[in-house]
């Protein structure tokens, strides 16, 4: 299996060192040279299977000969071992055609602890025998930072360099990126929005000199290998639904487009899946363009869901690239336009390319809390809000299949939401244990370039 940029440009790589690089040298994404796919008898063969061997069928064509079968089996044993509930990702009925798909059992409590402990994992094994040394730089809304932390705190080679939009991240997740005291944990609030954080990534990673000094490496949905990861939990859930006999749709609160970019992969892997829903909050431009075509910018507005206060969505360019017929050289124009000018109209081979499988929904504040109030008294669920956008969309859709719902993080991630909608307050889970009374450690920095690469430079440790 080799990785191509979605820009056309850099040469195609194996998974080890897309998984170490994160982003292309032309400013691309990596994505697998052609999709593997899986037979009707080998997707109905996961049934019953463990979460854990469920991901190794899932990913074995994409790790090519990086990772021997028994090694990745390994992998996976370690990271899903951390998951506090026995099914990894349990699904939860809601009523005759709704579940949620509980994605937050991990030691973080949000959705990406399922890629980033096998990511930590990775790491570790590609880097065992070498000097190398890599320099984490990431963004986060506040989801992304904590589990990547927990993933790699104290681990030999690496550093990792969080960046988070200061005030704009509940308490619950500040801390538990802040009272991470190992020495290779660094956070910086940024005064700025996530947009903007995420930006000055990138230009990290664009900074060729810096990229290659430091040996760069991304924990955010940039690298692949938290997709491929992802992935899993769809063939999981609709197995267990039903597929691949029966048809089954999911709707997913989206921000910056991975875990519904995730979607879309077990779709062309062969995943009968009927609908994906692209569920936003009022930062409606995935909304905008799956609808209508139009991606262009507006200002964030701050919202009681701010893991998706997001304009500019990373992964939205490896659906442009797949779904468009994979020119890389005319995708990389209209990025560069898109970042000229804010504004980007699709093609109609990009609209066509994903016409069918996936649509989106916009969803307000009122609807948001009318989910969260109709899980609990339908169910007795209590969700976080972020769930709840995405629940309301399900409901609004139409459909008449299972419709799976991606509960992406633990209700008391988000109290005061949830208090809310719906009068209790949820109560952090035990094995987060003393998070308020724990010392906290982070710099504010302004948000320009400058200020952030020369705070990471003079504390980054050379590549041998
Ligand atoms: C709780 C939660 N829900 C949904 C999302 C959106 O997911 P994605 O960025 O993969 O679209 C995030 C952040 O990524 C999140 O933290
Ligand atoms: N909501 C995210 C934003 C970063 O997304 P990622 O999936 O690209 O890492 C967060 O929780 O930080």
């Amino acid at each position: 299996m080799r990785y191509v940029s979605t820009r056309g440009t850099a040469p195609a790589i194996g998974f080890r060192e897309a998984t170490l690089t994160g982003l292309a040298s032309d400013g691309g994404l990596y994505l697998p040279d052609a999709w593997p796919t899986m037979s009707p008898a080998e997707i109905g063969a996961l049934a019953g299977l463990s979460y854990a061997e469920t991901a190794v069928r899932v990913m074995l064509p994409f790790v090519g000969d990086d990772l021997a079968e028994a090694e990745l089996r390994q992998l996976c044993e370690a990271a899903y071992g951390r998951f506090s509930h026995a099914a990894v990702t349990p699904l939860v009925q809601i009523d005759h055609q709704h579940w949620l798909l509980e994605l937050f059992h991990g030691p973080t409590l949000a959705f990406k602890d399922v890629a980033l402990q096998l990511l930590g994992l990775l790491f570790e094994r590609f880097l065992a025998g070498t000097n190398q040394h890599l320099t984490i730089v990431g963004a986060t809304s506040g989801d992304t930072g904590s589990a990547a932390i927990d993933a790699v705190a104290g681990r030999d080679g690496v550093d990792i360099f969080m960046l988070h939009p200061v005030g704009r991240v509940s308490d619950v997740q500040r801390r538990q990126m802040t009272t991470v005291l190992a020495p290779n944990v660094h956070n910086i609030a940024i005064e700025g929005d996530f947009d903007t954080a995420q930006a000055l990534v990138k230009a990290m990673f664009n900074d060729r000199a810096v990229a290659d000094r430091f040996s760069l490496s991304a924990v955010n949905s940039i690298n692949w290998a938290r997709l491929m990861a992802q992935v899993v939990y769809y063939f999981y859930a609709a197995v267990r639904l039903g597929a691949p006999e029966g048809r089954v749709a999911f709707s997913v609160p989206t921000g910056n487009f991975g875990d519904v970019f995730a979607g879309y992969v077990a779709s062309r892997m062969g995943l009968p899946i009927q609908r994906l829903i692209v569920a936003t909050n009022v930062n409606d431009i995935l909304h905008r363009a799956i609808a209508s075509g139009d991606y262009s910018k507006g200002s964030v507005q701050q919202t009681a869901t701010p893991s998706m206060d997001i304009q500019v969505s990373s992964n939205f360019e490896r659906l442009l690239f797949d779904a468009g017929g994979r020119d890389g050289r005319a995708l990389a124009q209209q990025m560069a336009e898109f970042e000229r000018t804010g504004v980007m109209r699709l093609t109609n081979a990009q609209s066509e390319g994903h016409a069918g499988l996936l649509s989106s929904d916009r969803v307000d504040a009122h609807a948001m809390t009318g989910a969260m109030r109709w899980a609990f008294s339908q169910a007795g669920e209590v969700i976080d809000p972020h769930t709840a956008v995405a629940l309301a969309a399900a409901r609004r859709a139409g459909l008449d299949v299972p419709v799976v719902t991606l509960a992406t993080a633990h209700p008391a991630k988000f109290p005061d939401a949830v208090e809310q909608a719906t009068g209790g307050r949820p109560a952090l889970p035990a094995r987060v244990g003393d998070l308020f009374d724990r010392e906290e450690r982070f710099v504010t920095l302004p948000a320009t370039y400058d200020a952030v690469s020369a705070y990471i430079c003079e504390r980054a440790v050379p590549s041998a």
